[in-house]
């Protein structure tokens, strides 16, 4: 396996992150305002970790960033030439009706990896995340700590640029949040950019070098870790550590 000398897993190409930019993006299907205005940039090391209460904007702001979901006003804007290669891993695994190693294979096919690399860079990645003898199991079969892995393998496998998870450990026990966090800081030092949201305090502070936080649709506070736990600037971050209910 090491001697595939492939450039997309070659870590010195991923060793600066890009930047992702908001210009005053706003979301509002229908005339209804569901995110923004909002403007930030993320170009520090991160990981940023993407907090706020339920309903506060979070899986849109991850959506539009990934492309998913298009602004009605403004631009999500990356540094270098284009989009950068992405993948996000939902709190629910998305994953096609075929085999473990299908789904890995096919996801690499859609990234126009070279048909000879894929079967061997799918094989590495699972067993990375433990999953070489569930190979030819149906994905769907899996349970739902193994699906969550199958998940974080295939995004493995492509070494993206930049990483965006939605709530990825929330229905997962103590044993696989921890193999989740262990690969966020994997992925992490391997130079790729990681967005994740998170309900969890304590794993915020485990895995944030800087925290967004949204309420209302919009984005509060942008600040390093020590200084958002420490120190909140804004009123709804202050009432949100506190435990008390932000709408
Ligand atoms: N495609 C959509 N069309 C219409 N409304 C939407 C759409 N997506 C999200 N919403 C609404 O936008 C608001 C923000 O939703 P979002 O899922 O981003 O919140 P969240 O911060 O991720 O919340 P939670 O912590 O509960 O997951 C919610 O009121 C939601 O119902």
């Amino acid at each position: 396996m090491t001697s595939l000398n492939v450039p997309i897993n070659d870590p010195i190409e991923l060793s600066a992150p890009p930047s992702l930019q908001f210009e005053s993006v706003e979301f509002n299907p229908f005339g209804h305002q569901l995110f923004g205005p909002c403007s930030f940039k993320l170009d520090g090391p991160g990981p940023t970790l993407v907090m706020g209460p339920n309903g506060a904007g979070k899986s849109l702001m991850l959506r539009l960033a990934h492309g998913l979901l298009t602004p009605t006003e403004g631009a999500v804007t990356w540094s270098g030439d284009g989009a950068p290669r992405q993948a996000m891993v939902f709190q629910t695994p998305v994953l096609l009706r075929r085999s473990a190693l299908a789904n890995l294979t096919h996801a690499l096919a859609v990234n126009n990896i070279p048909r000879r690399l894929r079967t061997d860079l799918a094989r590495e990645a699972l067993a990375r995340f433990g999953l070489s003898a569930s190979a030819d199991t149906p994905a769907r079969v899996l349970s739902g700590g193994e699906k969550q892995r199958l998940a974080l393998a295939r995004a493995w496998a492509l070494s993206p640029a930049v990483l965006f998870l939605d709530e990825p450990t929330s229905a997962l026990d103590p044993a696989a949040i921890k193999e989740v966090e262990t690969a966020v800081q994997e992925f992490h030092e391997r130079g790729t950019r990681i967005v994740m949201t998170t309900h969890d305090l304590h794993q915020a502070r485990r895995l944030a070098g800087d925290v967004l936080f949204l309420a209302g649709g919009k984005v509060q506070e942008h600040t390093p870790s020590n200084v958002f736990f420490d120190t909140p600037v804004s009123r709804q971050a202050q009432a949100f550590m506190s435990g008390e209910l932000v709408a």
